[in-house]
């Protein structure tokens, strides 16, 4: 099977409002939509380990596939079930997931890098994602839009020196001040291993690439553009160079900087990304005015109004598509972080449910009116 005959896309929405087209209502799909809010994800995770699921095609399709199935004709796009620190493993670290990501031996000082392996054959070390994102292209029939991703390095480099989660970076930001240029060859590095990574999930049918930098909040502009940009714009330059060399289909790609909304004047000029995703501590109106109609952005409701009920969501929904479509320039609708465990799926539900109604009107009224919504 090859990307050419794969089956043909019935939905092709996230990808025309990536692309700053118009679209008749917004997209919609979830960050870590195939996760622990679903019974059908937990009961796969009752029998299998986290990374297995994430190394076994089978189980990976069958969990991507799970939000598209319990939610037919209202979710817009499908995500691989994968994580973002297969990547630090790809280099040679050992990470566990008990709860949340845990390496038993991080890097403590730059002496460390040594310890990493010192090629990277991505092709090899990933395989199973590829695998995974090939047959759930297969299963997903053209359904909707399969999503890829991977984390930007900055936050995988954080990870990979805190040696997990972490309130305040210290260990991490202990590096950049103490020893800043072993810190950008390190980050380099990383970012080599996000192109070679991203590229091969285009080739093995991935149809938009996300790259997640959630800690890129917990820089200061300076240190954001200091350490953190660089290497986002290396991946964006790198993966649509080597694209077109490969003759490999030019899709669209986001970012999604967490917090870093004081950086999204730079981001829309200058980091060469079709779509920035936001966080719920911005206006989408502000938001817009910042990035000028230069990219799509993809947000915002804050994940926990869907622990509000009904009504919250409703308010909230409206309010988003209000804001979204007051200016010009593709939406793709989202929450401003991933989903959280303990959502009551049937209100997932009624988020999508609402986002169909309230986008639709927004968009039909500043058509046919020519005039914003009031
Ligand atoms: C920082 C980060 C990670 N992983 C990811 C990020 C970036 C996005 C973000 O900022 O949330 C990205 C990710 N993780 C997962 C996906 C799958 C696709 C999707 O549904 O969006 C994606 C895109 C599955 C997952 N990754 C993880 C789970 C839950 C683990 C389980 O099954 O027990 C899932 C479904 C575990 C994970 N993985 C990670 C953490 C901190 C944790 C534990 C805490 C948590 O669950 O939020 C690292």
């Amino acid at each position: 099977m090859t990307t050419a005959n794969f089956p043909p896309l019935q939905n092709d929405l996230l990808l025309r409002a990536a692309r700053g087209e118009a679209t008749e209502r917004a997209p919609v799909w979830v960050m870590r939509q195939a996760g622990r809010y679903l019974p059908e994800f937990r009961k796969v995770r009752e029998s299998h380990e986290f990374f297995e699921v994430c190394r076994t095609p089978d189980l990976a399709t069958k969990i991507t596939l799970q939000p598209v199935q319990r939610y037919p004709r209202l979710l817009d796009a499908a995500i691989i079930f994968s994580d973002i620190l297969v990547i630090p493993q790809a280099m040679g670290m050992e990470v566990q997931m008990n709860p949340g990501p845990y390496f038993p031996d991080p890097l403590v000082t730059p002496e460390d890098v040594k310890k990493l392996s010192p090629v990277v054959d991505v092709q090899k070390e990933l395989k199973y994602v590829f695998n995974a994102i090939t047959q759930t292209r297969i299963e997903l029939n053209g359904e909707v839009p399969l999503i890829g991703f991977c984390g930007a390095p900055w936050t995988l480099f954080a990870y990979m020196i805190e040696g997990g989660g972490s309130k305040t970076l210290q260990k991490a930001k202990t590096w950049l001040f103490k020893y800043p240029e072993e810190s950008k060859a390190l980050l380099l590095r990383i970012a080599d291993v996000c192109v070679d990574f991203l590229v091969g999930q285009v080739r093995a049918g991935a149809q938009l690439l996300q790259v997640f930098d959630s800690w890129a909040g917990e820089l200061s502009p300076y240190d954001f553009s200091t350490f953190s940009f660089p290497t986002l714009v290396h991946i964006s330059t790198n993966v649509r160079s080597r694209l077109a060399a490969e003759n490999l289909p030019s899709v669209p790609m986001t970012l999604f900087a967490k917090g870093a909304n004081y950086a999204l004047g730079l981001l829309a000029e200058k980091a060469g990304y079709d779509v920035l995703g936001i966080d719920w501590c911005i206006d989408p109106v502000e938001a817009r005015r910042l990035v000028g109609d230069k990219v799509a952005l993809q947000g915002n409701m804050d994940p926990s109004v869907l622990y509000g009920g009904r009504d919250a969501i409703e308010a909230a929904v409206k309010r988003m598509c209000e804001g979204f479509h007051a200016g010009k320039g593709g939406w793709i609708a989202n929450l401003g972080h991933g989903i959280t465990p303990g959502v009551d799926p049937e209100d997932l539900r009624w988020f999508f449910e609402c986002v169909h109604k309230y986008s639709f009107h927004c968009v039909h009224v500043h058509k046919s009116s020519g005039a914003p919504v009031s």
